[in-house]
């Protein structure tokens, strides 16, 4: 078979779909004979460029996708976008400190149940920001859904930073919460649909990294500006003020504007993007991928309004096995993400610090929130070359033995700090130690897999999972972030820390059983693995497989990639 040659290295060697090893591994014929999902998907054919059935011609060999694409604005764009993730990170970091800063200023001193009430309005926002997000990008388009968080945002900063009671300071941090769940779905998708395929993944990590570095700078900020916490909130203002005014003048994603029927306009920005070192895009190319765009969109679901596109693909996710189990794996994943209470420590940290006598919180929070984002960078490096899967299971085993000894050393410091409150307890490092072990793991596996959902569902079906998957980890965050502060009273740091261990170890289960592994598969691999069953067992094998024929090609590049 002669070399198709479209997308990445490892997605041009994916293709050779006439491989009788790959065939075999496959055990299914599904590929060549009953297409599960409509294979005009814009994000299978950026990788690859072909409609199933096509015959591979010469001029089928030619693919945008083949070029050098506009890496300096594809950065660019996705920079600009990742300030929404930073202001993600930010709203959501510098909660710690600023519940620490308050002191009297909301008019009295705030309880452990107004602390609740203050971190959990966010992330209730965040939910039903989350659970409309997906139809409004749809109906609206990513741009001005994009421009209207920016919105929500500075208003909920400056109904914040204005705020004299608790009730005040709940409704500003709720309207941000909005702001926070539509950014956290539509950054990544901007992202997607914009980046060139072999792009894709490592593009969207870096509104990852823009989310935990907006952490870590609400850390640094909550620091230096002690009890300025009213300075500190404000100033989230900035950066969404620049994305606001930014945004007026950033292109919509193709594939809005092809379901907008904006034809002229999506060939544009493909233009934009595709025009690199080499010099323009040839116009062909350019056609060819918006015949592609605009067949995907009109097989998508025909010519029916977007309230009936919404109903269809509802009964869709619901109604269609491979779909329903698509949507529990990115769903589970995301609350595996929650439940595993990394947020408690997140929001909590500087309240937990100075719970073990630091002299300092906020700055030992700093620590966490660091190691969050410079693991995140370590996991940018590892996701594809050890897999998803793979990296959940080394890591999810760790986190509870890290949050069992936090729980024990807390427990010691606290009966230390008891029976003596002058003498700094020796259990404090263990805790500090532990806890950064924790969050390490964290970020390396469950912290950023699950921000990868959109590739577990088919296209017509991606803007309703996704939304769903979202709104999980809003509505779970919710829940773990409003309950902390109680469990630690009720329960004690001991059995809250245990709790959360309990919940790592049933997603190291979950994911043993039910997660495949999705590198270096292609996506209509993936949703093929997921017909009968969760295809555990074939992901491994067919993603090994994948992996080993991707390093010999790179090991022979000169050679012909049949087997
Ligand atoms: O992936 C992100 C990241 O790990 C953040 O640090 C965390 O606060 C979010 O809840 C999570 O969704």
């Amino acid at each position: 078979m002669s070399s198709i040659g479209r997308g990445s290295e490892a997605d041009s060697q994916l293709l050779d779909h006439d491989s009788p090893q790959l065939e075999s591994i496959r055990g299914s014929t599904y590929l060549t004979e009953q297409p599960p999902v409509p294979l005009n998907d814009p994000y299978y054919h950026d990788t690859n460029g072909l409609v199933d059935g096509d015959v591979i011609t010469e001029a089928d060999e030619a693919d945008i996708e083949d070029g050098e694409p506009n890496i300096p604005f594809i950065f660019l764009l996705t920079i600009l976008v990742s300030f929404s993730g930073f202001l993600f990170g930010y709203d959501t970091g510098y909660i710690s400190d600023a519940l620490i800063a308050t002191g009297t200023d909301l008019g009295h001193e705030i309880t452990p149940r107004d602390k609740e009430l203050i971190t959990s309005a966010t992330s209730f926002g965040a939910f039903l920001g989350a659970i409309i997000a997906g139809t409004l990008a749809d109906i609206l388009g990513r741009k001005w859904v994009t421009l209207g968080a920016n919105i929500l945002f500075i208003l909920g900063a400056l109904v914040q930073a204005a705020s004299h009671s608790v009730e005040a300071m709940i409704e500003g941090r709720f309207i941000m919460g909005w702001g926070v769940g539509i950014a956290s779905l539509v950054a990544p998708l901007y992202i997607s649909e914009m980046a060139p395929g072999r792009y894709r993944g490592r593009l969207v990590i870096i509104n990852l990294i823009a989310v935990t570095g907006g952490q870590v700078i609400a850390y640094i900020l909550g620091a230096v500006l002690g009890h300025q916490w009213r300075v500190l909130v404000g100033l989230g203002c900035f950066p969404a003020l620049v994305q606001l005014i930014v945004f007026i003048f950033m292109p919509e994603t193709p594939r809005f504007l092809i379901r907008s029927n904006k034809i002229e306009k999506a060939k544009k920005v493909i233009r934009s993007i595709y025009s690199g070192r080499a010099g323009p895009v040839e116009e062909h190319l350019v056609d060819k991928k918006v015949k592609l765009l605009l067949e995907f969109n009109h097989e998508e679901h025909g010519d029916i309004s977007r309230v009936q596109r919404l109903g269809v693909e509802l009964r869709e996710i619901f109604g269609i096995p491979a779909y329903f189990r698509s949507l529990l794996i990115a769903c589970g994943l995301q609350a595996i993400q929650q439940v595993c209470g990394f947020n408690s420590m997140m929001y909590f940290s500087a309240t937990l610090f100075e719970m073990v006598g630091f002299k300092d919180p906020a700055l030992v929070a700093l620590i966490i929130a660091s190691t969050n984002m410079l693991f995140t960078v370590v996991a940018f490096n590892l996701i594809d070359k050890v897999g998803r899967r793979r990296i959940l299971l080394y890591t999810l085993w760790v986190m509870a033995i890290m949050l069992v000894f936090t729980g024990i050393a807390i427990s010691h410091v606290l009966a230390d700090i008891a029976a003596d409150p002058d003498s700094p307890s020796p259990w404090a490092k263990i805790v500090i130690v532990t806890m950064i072990g924790y969050v390490a793991f964290y970020a390396i596996g469950i912290g950023n897999v699950p921000w990868q959902q959109s590739e577990l569902f088919p296209m017509s079906v991606r803007g309703v999972g996704t939304s769903m998957a979202t709104a999980t980890n809003w509505g779970l965050n919710l829940i773990v972030s409003g309950t902390f502060l109680t469990l630690m009273q009720k329960i004690k740091p001991g059995g809250t820390f245990v709790l959360y261990a309990i919940m790592c170890l049933t997603g190291e289960a979950l994911v043993y059983f039910f997660y495949p592994e999705t590198s270096y598969l292609t996506l209509e691999d993936i949703q093929g693995l997921f017909q009968d069953g969760f295809g555990v067992e074939r992901s491994i094998a067919l993603s090994g497989e994948a992996k080993r024929r991707y390093y010999m090609s790179l090991a022979h590049p000169d050679e012909p990639e049949s087997l």
